[in-house]
């Protein structure tokens, strides 16, 4: 699989690179483009402290509160001129490798300049095929692929004003820095001045200006991801296609890289179509991520829906711990409240939806200790469910509990607020909110 998508080096190097017309159009210097962007300004002017050796200084700031509109504002940092960015629309895309299952099955997707989109899902559900048709770098059996309003469907990956970053980052290793970014407006047929100043402005830009002369082989993992980066945003696309680009770098320094990441997207106001399997990576990064499975589609939305109220239990649980119970009743007699029999007993709910399967997500649930003089006194209190600590696993900011309620396991979160935390053995109330109930289809 890695092969495969290493092997597509040359597409990003050369026939990714952009068209020949493109750049007889380039604005020259000092001429504003069509997104209100000054072409004479540099791209590091616009991103500012992004890719700054000492990013990883300033991870306190949540990215919620550090980045573009969807995540909020950054006070300290002004907005920036955006780019024109292109949208994407993606109808019926049906694509079978031999006669295989499906890679996909009949995918829709709309996605909005200058959005982060993520496609997530486990590994073979198709979002490495989904990314490759964007690029034109493998076919269709059917459908239809519409960028920036210009159905691309028959057009080869040359012409289309996308480039794409991989996994393996496709980085010519015995090349210099500066080779390694010149390369794609080399094969454009971008003049060498020209070229040459936009190198330049690019090292400068991923904070590597002084390494320009070295070898790619000579460089960190970060350097190289940064490079890889740099040189497919050097030719300046309407829409940059990364795949799983964060893959090879160890937590700590991708954790860094994404929000630099994050805070470069918001800046250019560029289209991102984002590849990851990580759940944690597509809810930091993104403004909206579909998730696949077998080749199709199972929701598209914002991170929070998809988490907070996914469409089925495939999402329930490839997002993050779910709890899973069959709905075995319900009584809407109640004018206030629907009550839903479950294994773990009856529950009260505010307004759970229709499915026939209840979420309950560990972090949502409480634990009260039960004092043995209370032990039978069950069902007493509303949502109040008895149990017993079975495991506990301690993880300093919260704990991990497996609670059996009515002989089923439960998982519940608890923040450590430094009080008393209940140990195994202990018996206790799982208590569920009412609002934080919900019900989803199979
Ligand atoms: N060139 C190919 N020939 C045959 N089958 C292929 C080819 N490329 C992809 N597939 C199959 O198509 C399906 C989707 O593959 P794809 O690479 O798009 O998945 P993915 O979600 O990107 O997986 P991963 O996260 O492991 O990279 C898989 O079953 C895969 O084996």
């Amino acid at each position: 699989m890695s092969n495969r998508k290493g092997g597509a080096m040359s597409a990003v190097d050369g026939k990714d690179a952009g068209t020949p017309e493109q750049h007889t159009t380039r604005k020259p210097a000092g001429v504003r483009a069509p997104g209100g962007t000054h072409a004479s300004e540099s791209v590091s002017e616009h991103v500012g402290e992004s890719f700054d050796d000492n990013a990883g200084e300033n991870l306190g700031d949540t990215v919620n509160e550090s980045v573009g509109e969807s995540h909020g504002t950054n006070a300290d940092q002004p907005a920036l001129p955006r780019r024109a960015a292109s949208s994407i629309q993606l109808k019926g895309l049906h694509k079978r490798f031999g006669n295989e299952v499906a890679a996909l099955d009949g995918v829709d997707l709309s996605i909005q300049p200058g959005e982060f989109f993520t496609l997530l899902g486990p590994s073979g559900c198709g979002k490495t095929t989904l990314l490759r048709i964007l690029a034109g770098l493998e076919a269709l059996d059917e459908g239809q692929v519409v960028i920036g309003g210009r159905d691309v469907t028959e057009v080869p990956p040359h012409q289309r004003s996308v480039n794409t970053v991989f996994q393996s980052y496709a980085l010519f290793p015995h090349l210099s820095v500066r080779d390694n970014l010149a390369f794609g407006l080399k094969m454009r047929g971008v003049a060498p001045r020209e070229r040459e100043a936009r190198v330049a402005e690019m090292a400068e830009f991923i904070k590597l200006g002084s390494l320009i002369d070295r070898r790619v082989d000579q460089l960190s993992g970060g350097q190289r991801q940064r490079i890889a980066l740099a040189r497919a945003l050097v030719c300046e696309p309407d829409v940059l296609l990364l795949d799983e680009p964060l893959s090879a770098l160890d937590a700590g320094l991708r954790s860094q890289i994404q929000i630099e990441l994050l805070r470069l997207q918001k800046r250019l106001g560029m289209t991102f179509v984002f590849v990851t399997h990580d759940q944690q990576e597509a809810m930091v990064m993104s403004d909206r991520i579909a998730v696949l499975d077998s080749g199709s589609l199972q929701q598209v939305g914002s991170p929070r829906e998809i988490y907070e109220r996914p469409a089925n239990a495939f999402v329930a649980r490839f997002m993050g711990h779910a709890n899973l119970f069959d709905v075995t009743a319900r009584d809407d007699s109640r004018s206030d409240a629907i009550r839903l029999t479950t294994p773990l007993g009856v529950l009260t709910a505010q307004a759970p939806g229709t499915g026939s399967l209840l979420l309950l997500r560990p972090e949502t649930l409480d634990l009260r200790r039960r004092p043995a003089s209370e032990f039978e006194r069950h069902d007493v209190l509303e949502n109040h469910l008895p149990g017993r600590v079975q495991e506990r696993l301690y993880r300093g900011s919260h704990a991990e509990y497996r609670v059996e309620v009515a002989g089923v396991s439960v998982q519940v979160v608890v923040n450590n607020r430094g009080g008393q935390l209940p140990e195994v053995g202990d018996q206790v109330d799982v208590v569920v909110a009412a609002q934080d109930l919900i019900t989803l289809g199979e």
